[in-house]
């Protein structure tokens, strides 16, 4: 098997130790590629080609319309290669081939959108309080950005960094999870066809206390962009202080779905169906905390149980497939444990609770997927995040307790609310303290509207005109029309 290599300084090179790694189908745990596997020096030759190329090459400057095309390219190959790419992230994440199919289109639409908004922004004219003088804001890229991903969304998370960072003329490093990088492997050699310049984009692969630890430390990087567990975000932020870089953080969510006895019945248990078991649950945004109306708890959870029971787990390569395996052992011993958990602090377990029997599921990392009822928010099974397609399931009788128990997290992602009564529907959402909320819909994202998370969810916002802002530095440029001495000494 050929061993696939990472994109420092213009060449495909292998690391410096040549070590390797083997990345795993979740399907069936087979080996499906070899790939280089990196430490800090490498990841310091990827940062000193993104500074040189920042310093002494042309992106910076180039007209951002240039930019724009170049940034169209890329969204070009990637609908070019659309089928590819969707296989190569189903091979390695275990999700169906349908959703990355999904994924690759809302890709190809980030690159777009970006690239659109490379050359809009022509800056702005300041009225000046001086006389004589004038007074303007230019809006320049930030510098070399270190950017890390995760493996759940591997190419998605990656687009949302990529693309506004070339858009707005920055160059980067950057680290995908260790466990699925092979789309980003793949988007890399398309960004070069593209004609992205040399040394503008690098592509590093390795762990994350190493090579991320070294994007995150160096003091030749400007902005650190993270996607990623809480943790962890926490070691960047310690970390990025070094030299106080520009921060992002795209952290993760215990997501409430509040649904109230006038919704839309059929609606509402689809949905909620949908916030959790897509991706077996392995989104940032999943609908893990179901909180439903007293009068009709015990119709929706009954009628969530029995469409529960008939989800079809099995090949994201097969399309009957409706849910995936989890993406590591480590993973699913993790997801058996919360349940676990769950159950000792009182959780019943409605439906799933265990790994699947069928035989033809035991290679692969599977758990069925498990409504939990009987929750309340002090338990940690309803705190924590377990990342698995796991639902708890509270009890409200009011508005207000509805959005208390909404609220009652450390994490501020998203949130839904399901009912008929738009005014009650705004009332919710006007207190929920997230990043995104849906009314009568779940885990909605696209290009045009920012995305991130308040309190422990994040800092900034991915997507939008504040996801380009967000690779770019504010300069105030003030001119004094008619100099001459002050004599104030
Ligand atoms: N808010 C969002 O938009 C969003 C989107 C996707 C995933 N997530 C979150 O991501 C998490 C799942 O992803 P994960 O398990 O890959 O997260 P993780 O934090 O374990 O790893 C994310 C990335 O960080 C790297 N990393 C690990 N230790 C590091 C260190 N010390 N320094 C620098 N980098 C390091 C990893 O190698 C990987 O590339 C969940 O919490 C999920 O909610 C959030
Ligand atoms: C941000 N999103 C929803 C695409 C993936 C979260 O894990």
């Amino acid at each position: 098997m050929n061993i696939k290599k990472q994109l420092i300084d213009d060449a495909w090179v292998t690391s410096r130790s040549n070590a390797t790694r083997d990345i795993i189908n979740p399907f069936n745990q087979e080996v499906i590629a070899k790939v280089t596997e990196s430490d800090e020096t490498d990841a310091k030759a990827a940062i000193a080609a993104a500074r040189k190329a920042f310093d002494k090459g042309d992106w910076a400057t180039t007209p951002a319309t240039e930019r724009g095309k170049i940034v169209h390219k890329i969204a070009d190959l990637i609908e070019r290669d659309r089928e590819e790419l969707a296989e190569l992230e189903s091979l390695d994440t275990g999700k169906t081939v349908e959703e990355s199919r999904g994924d690759m289109d809302d890709i190809a639409g980030v690159f777009r959108y970006f690239a659109e908004m490379a050359d809009k922004d022509g800056g702005e004219i300041i009225e000046s309080p001086i006389p004589n003088s004038t007074s303007r804001v230019v809006h320049e890229p930030v510098g070399v950005c270190g950017q890390i991903t995760p493996w759940n969304y591997p190419l998605l998370q990656a687009s949302w960094k990529l693309a506004p960072a070339l858009a707005a003329g920055n160059t980067l490093v950057m680290k995908p999870s260790e466990i699925t990088p092979l789309t980003s492997i793949k988007v890399f050699e398309l960004m070069e066809e593209a004609g992205v310049p040399a040394g503008v984009v690098n592509l590093v692969l390795g762990p994350g206390n190493s090579v991320g630890a070294e994007l995150s430390v160096n003091d030749d990087v400007d902005l650190i962009s993270f996607t990623g567990g809480i943790e962890t975000g926490k070691r960047i932020m310690q970390a990025a202080s070094s030299n106080v870089k520009n921060l992002a953080l795209e952290l993760g969510g215990k997501n409430p779905n509040i649904v109230f006895a006038d919704a839309d019945f059929e609606t509402a248990v689809d949905q909620a169906m949908n916030a959790v078991f897509f991706h077996a649950g392995q989104i940032c945004s999943a609908g893990t905390r179901l909180i439903i109306e007293e009068s009709i708890h015990d119709d929706f959870v009954s009628a969530l149980v029995d469409r529960v029971k008939n989800i079809k787990l099995g090949s994201g390569f097969d399309e009957s497939t409706q849910m995936g395996p989890l993406i590591s052992k480590d993973h699913l011993n993790k997801v058996i444990q919360y349940v676990e958990n769950g159950k000792k602090e009182g959780a019943t377990v409605a439906v799933g609770g265990r790994r699947p029997e069928d035989p033809e599921l035991q290679n692969g990392f599977f758990y069925l997927p498990t409504v939990l009822t009987d929750c309340t928010t002090d338990m940690g099974v309803v705190q924590d995040e377990g990342f698995g397609p796991v639902i708890t399931v509270e009890k409200f009788t009011t508005e207000e307790e509805a959005v208390r128990l909404a609220n009652d997290s450390i994490y501020g992602l998203s949130g839904g609310v399901f009912t008929n009564d738009i005014a009650k529907a705004e009332r919710c959402v006007a207190k929920m303290r997230m990043g995104t909320v849906w009314i009568n819909d779940v885990n909605l994202y696209f290009p045009h509207a920012p995305w991130g998370g308040y309190k422990q969810s994040g800092i900034g916002r991915e997507l939008g005109k504040t996801g380009l802002e967000e690779y770019q530095e504010t300069k105030h440029i003030f001119q004094n029309l008619k100099p001459e001495p002050v004599n104030w000494f």
